[in-house]
């Protein structure tokens, strides 16, 4: 039986989804919430020489492991817990290392493909995306990139001018229409922040109480 609810948050690299998901989280103030990031499921490339990892195409849908994701996320909206991967983005490999989470109530997904993926999209309970303009994207991306994920400038736009930013145009942004609410300019959207924190915590309320009574 389904014992928690899934919201799904889509949309660019940098178009903000984590701090989006995070001022959520904080504005819900519940221990009954959680954050999965897509990111984490990253399929593990410790067989391939670190040298030849960073060229790979890390904005296909082929570069994760969905099947894991989708299983993990039916186990917690089950009320079960899972051994959550840690993904290092400076080695593109899997830490041996897992995080135990157990289960919340409300279980907030982000990724650049969680809309795009239907083994993902039809567990949703509400579809987001955020819609940030492709050059805000690309500037967030690039302060990130430098100052958190161990890249160079240069390593930054070939990656984007290769893989980043077709795959958007390819996966991403036609992933758009499978959303319930559109959330234009991204992390500071305060207006339709409030609007979705305040319809998920009426349905937290609504399935704590359906928990209980079961
Ligand atoms: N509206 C915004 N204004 C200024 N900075 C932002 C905004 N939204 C996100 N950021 C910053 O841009 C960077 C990328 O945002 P993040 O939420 O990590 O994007 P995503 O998860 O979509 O890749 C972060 O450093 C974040 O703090
Ligand atoms: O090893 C990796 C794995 C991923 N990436 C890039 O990360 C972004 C997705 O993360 P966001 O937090 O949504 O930005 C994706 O565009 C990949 O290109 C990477 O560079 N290396």
């Amino acid at each position: 039986m389904k014992r928690g609810i899934l919201i799904g948050i889509a949309g660019a690299s940098g178009s903000g989804k984590t701090l989006v998901a995070n001022t959520i989280i904080e504005r819900l103030g519940s221990d009954k919430v959680v954050l999965i990031q897509e990111d984490s499921y990253y399929k593990d490339l410790s067989d391939i020489p670190l040298d030849a990892r960073a060229g790979r195409n890390f904005d296909h849908p082929d570069a994760f492991d969905h099947d894991l994701l989708a299983e993990h996320l039916t186990k917690l909206l089950q009320g079960k817990t899972v051994a959550h991967p840690i993904y290092d983005y400076k080695t593109h490999s899997r830490l041996k290392e897992t995080r135990t989470v157990g289960p919340h109530t409300i279980v907030i997904l982000e990724g650049i493909l969680v809309l795009n993926e239907p083994k993902l999209r039809n567990l949703m309970d509400i579809r987001v995306f955020i819609d940030t303009a492709l050059d805000i994207c690309f500037i967030r991306r690039l302060q990130r990139d430098i100052e958190e994920r161990g890249r160079s400038v240069e390593s930054v736009i070939t990656q984007y001018e290769n893989t980043v930013r077709p795959m958007y145009f390819q996966f991403i942004e036609p992933s758009k229409r499978y959303a319930d609410i559109i959330i234009p300019r991204g992390g500071k959207n305060l207006v339709a922040i409030d609007i979705l924190t305040t319809k998920i915590r009426s349905l937290l309320l609504q399935q704590e109480k359906i928990n209980l009574e079961a």
